[in-house]
This record gives structure tokens, sequence and C-alpha cells, in this order.
């Protein structure tokens, strides 16, 4: 397959000023993650937004979205724009900020929410994750206040006082562990509360990580009624189980928890039948201090960038158009961002990711490019790599390194 760009934009063939020759690779639209954290401002020991989007070339991202909870919070436009600037100087993917919900994350006011949205970030996305908005009034006025300008609140749907203390799922393990168990309805009542909440405002619900059997129904019957929720699922909580925290090693702890098989189970029927709708990869890098540690002291949180992709084709097999729609198209729409997630066909911008599906790769945690090493799948050989990623027609990752 041949593309031909001009100007950053896929033309027809004899209007290029370029020519990609796929070869034999797989052409996909640019990769778009919905939760990535970048710990810029703040902690740029565990990652930069430098760093965090050459981790994003290389899986095969153009564009992701950067969570609020860095420090400064990204509660006030001063803040969302200097990320949106650093990702341009970076200039390897398009860099998103998302907005928190509320000042500092502390739950109690609203954060200045019009104010993100008019500046030059133009954020869309807001969200406390890391911390749930608790506040049923507060979640209220939140979604009225962004449905004037079709945004949505992201949700890390987790009811506090019945995760206090919480170390891993609460279940057979848990007991077995003897460690506080973070159960499932922590999760799903927030998510029940919260469809009602955007039934009734009328405004736009994601649900951020969603991890169990019981919340894949929620959505689903939400859904059914036209309640206007979307959600999204890790690639971690595709594919591992609440037993690994039994090795005790810190890699593994998370939020929200790695379930049973048959949360898994359901998250992948869930995420097949459209009931959730991306694959998102909450992307947690974390330094060595703060997770080279014990279990109780560790932070939760995984590296999820560079192995999304692979992950994916893992769970769901060469599925390109499921693949492209769950990380590309989906989450570009969710995330209003236009120029991201359109089929590699005259008119869209050039942003795809070159794939040789027959690779194999074995993780390395020091060998990827994010500062931090959190990755769970050290070790593992996984199928599938990126060769080359453009942005707008200029490479980014060239025979799988990274151009800047
Ligand atoms: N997903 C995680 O386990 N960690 C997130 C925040 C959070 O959701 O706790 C982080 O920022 O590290």
């Amino acid at each position: 397959m041949k593309i031909y760009i001009r100007d950053g934009v896929i033309v027809e063939k004899g209007q290029e000023d370029r020519l990609v020759d796929t070869g034999g690779l797989v052409a996909l639209p640019g990769l778009v993650d919905l939760h990535t954290h970048l710990r810029e401002p703040g902690r740029e020991d565990a990652e930069t937004v430098l760093s965090g989007s050459r981790a994003a070339a290389l899986g095969g991202f153009t564009a992701v979205c950067a969570m609020a909870n860095t420090s400064p919070v990204a509660d006030t436009a001063g803040v969302v724009e200097q990320v949106y600037r650093l990702g341009q100087e970076a200039g390897l993917v398009d860099v998103q900020p998302i907005g928190a919900v509320t000042v500092g994350l502390a739950g109690e006011r609203l954060a200045e929410l019009g104010a993100m949205a008019d500046s030059r970030a133009r954020v869309r996305v807001f969200s406390d994750d890391g911390h749930c908005v608790h506040d049923p009034r507060l979640m209220r006025r939140a979604l009225e206040y962004v449905k004037a300008f079709d945004g949505v609140i992201a949700q890390h749907a987790e009811e506090p006082r019945l995760t206090e203390g919480a170390q891993m799922h609460e279940g057979t393990e848990s007991a077995r562990l003897g460690l506080t168990g973070w159960p499932a309805v922590a999760e799903e009542s927030i998510i029940a509360r919260d469809v009602l909440l955007a039934a009734h405002v009328g405004a736009r619900l994601h649900i951020c990580h969603v991890s169990t059997a019981g919340s894949v129904e929620i959505i689903r019957q939400a859904k059914a009624r036209g309640i206007r929720v979307t959600a999204e699922v890790t690639p971690h909580h595709l594919l591992l189980t609440h037993e690994l925290a039994g090795s005790y090693d810190p890699v593994y702890k998370v939020n929200p928890p790695l379930r049973t098989e048959r949360d898994v189970n359901a998250l992948r029927e869930g995420l097949r039948d459209g009931t959730i709708d991306i694959i998102a990869t909450d992307h947690a890098p974390h330094a060595a201090e703060d997770k080279e540690c014990e279990w109780a002291y560790a932070r939760p949180g995984m590296l999820g960038l560079e192995t999304a992709l692979s992950i994916a084709i893992h769970v769901l097999g060469q599925d390109w158009e499921l693949i492209a729609d769950r990380m590309s198209a989906a989450p570009a729409r969710i995330a209003q961002l236009a120029n991201h997630g359109q089929p590699l066909r005259p008119g869209s911008p050039a942003n795809f990711t070159l794939v040789d599906p027959a690779a194999r790769w074995t993780v390395e945690p020091h060998g990827l490019a994010s500062l931090s090493h959190n990755t769970p799948y050290a070790g593992m050989v996984l199928p599938g790599r990126v060769v080359h990623t453009y942005l707008r027609g200029e490479q980014t990752v060239a025979d799988g390194k990274v151009t800047k």
C-alpha cells in the first residue's frame, strides 16, 4: 500500500510531495490515548512531557491526553497551557491536557473549567483521576457546566469509604494474603450513581479504567437506555489478574486493582461488543523509590504506552478494524480531537503508524523510552512491533527508533 502526503495531509496519487510505501507492514491510524500520566510539572524524575511523548510515539500513538494529577495540579488555564506548550515543543505526539474537575483534586470546589476550555489548550475532558469526584452535588454541577461546550467528565469511579486502606482486589486472594481489599462494589456504586446523574443532566460522562464485570453490565444497561456514557479499559485489566499480588511485587499494584478471570472475560466481551468504547493505557510511571519498596508503601500504577498495542493484539488478535476503532477513532471522538482518529484516506491528516504484525519482542524495562521502569510485562515476549510512526506526515519513529 502507498500513502500519498502533501503538507501533512493524505492526498490522491499524483498530488503528493511525499510518498510512504508501507511494504508488508500494517498501516493503522495514529493511536490516541485518552488516559496518560506524564508527571510534568512536578515529578520530572518519573516522566516528562518529552520522555512520555517518546514512549507514546514508539507505541504508535500520535495523540495523548495528559491527566491532571500533576504538581501543581492542572486546575487552571496556566497549567494546562504549560503542558500543551511542552507537548508542542517535544513535537512527537499531540499532547492534549485534561483539566482537573475540582481545585487541587480536593473534591470541594469546581476548578476553572470554562477558563481551561477557553485557553489555548482548548480542554474538553476534565478528570480528578487518582481521586473520585465523590460529592454528588459537585458531580452534577460539573456535568452541567461542561454540557455547555459538549465537554466530558472522566470519572475515576471509587467510593473512598469502601476502599480505605485497600491494597488489592477484595476476594479470595486478599483473604489468603491478609491484605485489605478494594471491593468491586466500590467502583460499581459510583458508576451506577453517575450514569443516573448524566441521564438527569443530559451531559457526557466517561468512566476511566473500568475493571469489573458488574461495571460492564451497568454501562451496558445505561447505553441501552440512551444515556451518554462512554468507558475505557486498560491493557492490564484485559490481561492480568489479582493472583499476581501473591508475588508481593509492587509492579502489580495498580488502581483500580487487578481483578479476577471472570472480570477479565467480561471486560474483553464488553470491549468487543462496544459497551466499552476504548482501550486507554493509564500509563502511570513511578520513580524507583516509589515502586521498588514494600507492597504497602508502593504507589499504584503501571507503564502502558509502549506495550499497549502489543497487548491489544495479544488479547484481540490481528483484528485491525477493531483495534483502529478502540485505540484511535473512538478515543479521538470522545476527546474531541478533530485531527486524529480518521481513516487513512485522502483528506485525513497524515497521522499513522506502521506495524510489523509478525514481529515478536521481549519487554526490557530498562530498554523502554519512559524514564520509569514499572512495566508488569518485563521479560514477556509480545506480538506486533511499531516500526514507523508519522505525525502530520513527519516521521516521529523510524525503524523502531524515535526521531527526536
Ligand atoms: N492508576 C494508578 O494506579 N495510578 C494513577 C492514579 C490512580 O488512579 O490512582 C497514578 O497517577 O499513578
